[in-house]
This record gives C-alpha cells, sequence and structure tokens, in this order.
C-alpha cells in the first residue's frame, strides 16, 4: 500500500508550496547565530574586566592594564563584527522570506486562475484578497524576522546559560526559574483551549472586515442614493463590531498570560539576589564568590531581551499555522478539471444537448428545482447569428457562460465542432472563444495594452487596425496620450459604450471563430449605437455568433431565435416564424415595439408625480 506522505505545517507547509528550498533560511540561521554569539562579548568583556578589578581591590597598581584594555577592544569588536553577520544574516532571511512570498502568491494566484467562476464572490474576493495581502505579509515577518531571532535567541541562551551553569549551579538555576515559570504561564494561555479559538475568530473577522468593506466601496452609489451612513449600511457596521470584539477578545485571552510572563522575566535579578545573599553570608570573605554573583547580577539580566523574542516568536508561530490553515482552505477548492492532451474540434457548431445546470452545485438527478437550466437543447450553426432572447433572469447569461466553462454542466453536454467542451484543453476552448460582455473589464492599463491583450504578441499596426473596425480609434487618439492613456485611477475613465467598443476592439484581434455577445451594445446610444453594429458587422463575419439582446430590433435579422423562459427553450425560429406563432416572442417584440414609441405625456407625469 502507498504511503501517504505527512502533511506539513506551519512553515514547513509554506516552504513547501513555495517550492523554495531552506537553504537560505539555513544560512540565515548561521549568520545570525555567529552574530549574536558575537554580541556576548560586551557582556563577558565586563565581567572580566570587573573581575580583574574586585581582584585587586586592594592594590589598584597590581591590575593588568594591557589585559583590562584588550578586553574593552575585544568588547567593541565583537558587537561590530556581530553586527556585520547579523546584518548579513538579516539580508539571507528577507531574501528567502521574499521567494517564499513569491513563489506562494504565483502558486495561489494560478491555483485561482483554474477555479470555476462559482468560487468568486464577495466573501471569498475578500478572504483571497486578505490571504494574498496582509496574511502573506505576515509570513514575510515570521521568515526575515522570526526565524534569524529564533536561531540566534537560542544560541544565544544556550552559551549564556552553559556559562552561568559552569560559574554556579544554584546561581544557574534561579536565572532559569522565572523562564520556565513564565513561559508556562504564557503557554497555559497561549496554546489552551480558549485562545485558539480567539485567534481563529480575530482572523474570520479580519477577513470578514476585508469581503464587507469591498461590497461598502462597490455599493457606494447605491449607499449615496438611499441616504446610508456606515451605520445603516448593517453588513459592514456588524462586521467592524465584530472585529472589534474578536480584537477585544483574543487580547483578553493572551494578555494575562503575557503579563505574568513579563513580570517573572523582569525580576530574573530579584530571583537570584536573596539565593546569592545567602550563599554569601555562608562565607563572606570569599572574594571570587562575590565576583561570580557579581558577574550574574550583570549578566543574567541579559537574558531578557532573548527570552522575550523567544516569545514572540511562540505567539507568531499560532497566527502563521492559522495563516498557513487558510492558504491551504484556498488551495482545497477543486479546481476545473482540465485535459492534458485535449481534442481539438475542426468545426464551430455549438450544441446544447439536454443540459440542465444549479448553481448551486450538481444534484443527483439534475431535475432540482433549484435548477436554473432545465433541459435545453439547441444547435449554434457556424456562420450563422444565433439569438438568446427572454425575460430577465430567465438564464440567457448562463447559457452563455457554460460555454467558456465559468462553470461546468450537471447534465448533458456542450459540445463545439462535436467535441465535448470537457474535453478541450482549457487553452483551446478559450482560443475558440471571444466574449464581449455588458460591463466590459478594462485592466488598469494603457488603451494600447487593454486592446492588444485580445492577441498577444500582435503587432501594432494589428492592434490599430482593431481599434479602427471598432470604431474606437477616433476616440482614443484624441486623448492627450492616444493610445498610451491609462485607464481608470491617474488616467481616462471611459463611458460604458466606450468601454464596450474597447472590448469589441480586443475581440476583433483576437479573431476567434466563435463569438459571444453578451448584451454588447447595452451602453450604447443612438449615435454610438450606429458605430456599434458598424463595429460588430465586422468582428461577426464567418463566425459562429451567440447573440443575448434585450433590445430586440438588435437581433431580428438573426439566423434562429431561442426564447428563453424559466431556464427552458420555450420557442424558436426566425423573426417572422416568431411573430406569427404568437406565443412569448410576439408578446414581448409588441410590448418592445409599443415602448419605443412610449412618451411621457402630462396625465403620465401627473400619474409620476
Ligand atoms: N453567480 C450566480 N450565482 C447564483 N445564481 C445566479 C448567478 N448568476 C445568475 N444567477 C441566477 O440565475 C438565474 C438566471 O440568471 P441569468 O443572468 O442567466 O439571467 P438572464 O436571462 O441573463 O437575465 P438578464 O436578462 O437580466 O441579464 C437568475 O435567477 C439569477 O439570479
Amino acid at each position: 500500500m502507498k504511503k501517504q506522505a505527512r502533511k506539513r505545517r506551519g512553515i514547513a507547509r509554506i516552504i513547501e508550496l513555495s517550492g523554495e528550498g531552506d537553504n537560505k533560511i539555513v544560512l540565515c540561521g548561521i549568520l545570525t547565530s555567529i552574530g549574536g554569539l558575537l554580541q556576548l562579548f560586551p557582556f563577558l568583556s565586563v565581567y572580566l574586566v570587573l573581575a580583574e578589578l574586585l581582584g585587586h581591590i586592594t592594590d589598584f597598581s597590581q591590575l593588568n592594564r594591557g589585559y583590562m584594555i584588550g578586553w574593552a577592544i575585544s568588547g567593541v569588536a565583537g558587537l561590530v563584527i556581530g553586527y556585520v553577520f547579523m546584518y548579513a544574516g538579516g539580508m539571507a532571511g528577507h531574501i528567502a522570506a521574499y521567494r517564499i512570498i513569491c513563489g506562494t502568491r504565483l502558486k495561489l494566484a494560478e491555483h485561482i486562475g483554474r477555479l470555476p467562476m462559482g468560487y468568486f464572490n464577495t466573501n471569498t474576493i475578500g478572504k483571497t484578497k486578505q490571504i494574498l495581502e496582509t496574511e502573506l505579509d505576515h509570513i514575510e515577518r515570521f521568515v526575515a524576522h522570526q526565524i534569524p531571532d529564533l536561531i540566534n535567541t537560542v544560541a544565544t541562551l544556550l552559551v549564556m546559560f552553559i556559562i552561568m551553569f559552569i560559574m554556579n549551579v544554584w546561581l544557574a538555576l534561579m536565572g532559569l526559574l522565572p523562564i520556565i515559570l513564565g513561559f508556562a504561564c504564557e503557554a497555559s494561555m497561549l496554546v489552551g483551549k480558549k485562545a485558539k479559538p480567539a485567534i481563529k475568530e480575530r482572523v474570520d473577522a479580519a477577513e470578514e472586515i476585508n469581503a464587507s468593506s469591498i461590497e461598502y466601496v462597490r455599493g457606494m452609489p447605491s449607499i449615496k442614493i438611499f441616504g446610508q451612513t456606515v451605520r445603516s449600511f448593517q453588513n459592514f457596521y456588524n462586521v467592524i463590531l465584530k472585529f472589534r470584539d474578536a480584537a477585544v477578545h483574543m487580547a483578553m485571552m493572551i494578555r494575562p498570560g503575557y503579563v505574568q510572563f513579563q513580570t517573572l522575566i523582569m525580576s530574573i535579578g530579584t530571583f537570584i539576589i536573596p539565593v546569592g545573599l545567602f550563599l554569601l553570608t555562608k562565607n563572606p570573605d570569599n572574594i571570587s564568590y562575590a565576583v561570580t554573583l557579581t558577574f550574574f547580577l550583570v549578566f543574567a539580566p541579559g537574558v531578557t531581551s532573548p527570552v522575550f523574542k523567544l516569545l514572540n516568536f511562540v505567539e507568531e508561530m499560532t497566527i502563521l499555522s492559522e495563516n498557513v490553515n487558510r492558504i491551504d482552505s484556498i488551495l482545497a477548492y477543486e479546481p476545473l478539471k482540465e485535459q492534458e492532451r485535449g481534442s481539438k474540434p475542426s468545426a464551430y457548431d455549438i450544441v446544447f444537448g439536454d443540459v440542465s445546470f444549479s448553481y448551486s452545485g450538481p444534484t443527483e438527478d439534475g431535475e432540482s428545482v433549484e435548477n436554473t437550466l432545465s433541459h435545453i437543447s439547441f444547435t449554434a450553426p457556424a456562420n450563422q447569428i444565433t439569438a438568446l432572447v427572454g425575460p430577465s433572469g430567465s438564464g440567457k447569461s448562463t447559457i452563455a457562460q457554460l460555454i467558456p466553462r465559468f462553470w461546468d454542466v450537471q447534465v448533458g453536454k456542450i459540445t463545439i465542432g462535436g467535441v465535448n467542451i470537457r474535453d478541450m484543453e482549457m487553452d483551446d476552448l478559450m482560443n475558440t472563444l471571444s466574449f464581449v460582455f455588458q460591463d466590459s473589464f478594462l485592466f488598469s492599463d494603457t488603451l494600447y495594452h487593454n486592446i492588444a491583450m485580445g492577441k498577444p504578441g500582435a503587432a501594432k499596426d494589428e492592434v490599430y487596425a482593431a481599434a479602427k473596425a471598432a470604431q474606437c480609434d477616433e476616440f482614443i487618439r484624441a486623448l492627450p496620450n492616444g493610445y498610451d492613456t491609462l485607464v481608470g485611477a491617474g488616467g481616462v475613465y471611459l463611458s460604458g459604450g466606450e468601454q464596450q467598443r474597447v472590448s469589441v476592439a480586443r475581440a476583433i484581434l483576437k479573431n476567434a471563430p466563435i463569438l459571444i455577445l453578451d448584451e454588447a451594445t447595452a451602453y450604447a446610444d443612438p449615435e454610438n449605437e450606429y458605430e456599434m453594429q458598424l463595429a460588430l458587422r465586422e468582428l461577426i463575419a464567418g463566425k459562429t455568433v451567440l447573440v443575448i439582446a434585450h433590445r430586440l430590433a438588435t437581433i431580428q435579422n438573426a439566423d434562429q431565435i431561442l426564447m428563453i423562459a424559466d431556464g427552458q427553450v420555450r420557442e424558436r425560429g426566425k423573426h417572422q416564424e416568431l411573430l406569427s406563432q404568437g406565443g412569448l416572442y410576439k408578446r414581448m417584440w409588441d410590448t418592445y415595439t409599443g415602448s419605443g414609441t412610449w412618451r411621457i405625456s402630462r396625465t403620465s407625469k401627473e400619474a409620476l408625480a
């Protein structure tokens, strides 16, 4: 039986995910340990100089000045060389950290790119943003600062205690006792049953704030129009309060242990003095013991700083394992299954064969009442225009979005040129399709790059030609920076119609054999509707076209019109055939043409008042 590999956790899991080795972390550990040990030299030199002074307290002329100056210089040199090693170690740690973060970010980004659209809702967008930014930054802090600190700290503490135990076991034990007690208090809080859920609750709340703030900012127009404030925008308000409560709760769980820890560690000297004095009273003339006690009182408090760092490490490690769990929860989300060596279609007709689909996931029989689409069957022939019309919410966009596999159908199949789209490689499928959405997304980049992304490696002339065909060359050239104008913040904001024409230019450049237009002229006013139609005429020539339109006039010349209602194909045929059937299409057409001549009359204005 194949032995299952043990799942790594914490930092080991992050290193594994990033695909980076741990060489640089080891190098960082070695350099910072040497640096840390060298930084103990000042303590040692103070002790040796003091010992020399106290040893000749009755006759300073006997002092070995050369020895004392030598140790004073060694102390300073140790400090300086120690800093050089610490600096080199810190650099190695930072390089390792940024490589690990880069590797993990890329891995997550690639994984997210393969997830079905069902993954992307406001919650998961907030969560993903939080993980990709804040939680990965925490990993940088951990690798670049905590790991070197830990190695340095452990090495420093070990050497310090070895020296102390060699010098005096009882005093060393007294130095160790508050540290053990301090960690016991802290551990009982930090890894106790209450702290872990409190930490999880706080990280959850931070993710919710992220998700909710995205919704709040996106919904700002509606919030303003309806006169909402952050308090009346209940969801965001509640999440802010929830974060406050979770943060306070976590602090209440963790702080008492920390305060006990702090008090104990700061009083190391207080633990040493009684035992030291007791031993001294037994033998008051023992000068060498007095020197040792002095050494402990100078040296032992030096452990305070490394011990605090050790505690910080434990706290950060607890948060890190929570962050790693969250990264794993995204990676656990099943990506769309892709064929490695898929079939390529040689024709481009699209066939829906008895397709049923539900957004809420697979159903055993495909007959769930929640089905958005039920038993959809149709053929969109190559070189023809197939139009989808129907009431709002009837499932037109869903049908269109199943073709690029934004979601996978649960029942039935979709084929292109006879090849099931599930059997195609994702790249081949995407190269076969162009999609123009109602809300065309333009990236924060130049207009040129926004069009050129339709065909990676396109020549400049091809990009300009596509823009001309899409009727956007003129308005782009009229901008002060022309094609180099940035879109969005720091650049220009385009109107809905202009954005759509840019995305049509992108689609023209892509020149894929199948074209899906989902309300592609929705933002066009009468003037640029004409321009849009010209652009689309250029785009659709010789392609399999699936078009969704509310303005029925724009699709009356389609080769085939499918009337979709309640997730089913209710009527099909050409415009005149559907009109003569006198069904739903006829009623919609009558309403549409009626609304074309509709005017706000005095009486209707009065009715509105
Ligand atoms: N991402 C989604 N998750 C869950 N349900 C969805 C999602 N997108 C759409 N729906 C639901 O699926 C149904 C069909 O929506 P769809 O957008 O396909 O309709 P449509 O006919 O294109 O509507 P419209 O003409 O208004 O654009 C609706 O009930 C809608 O609420």
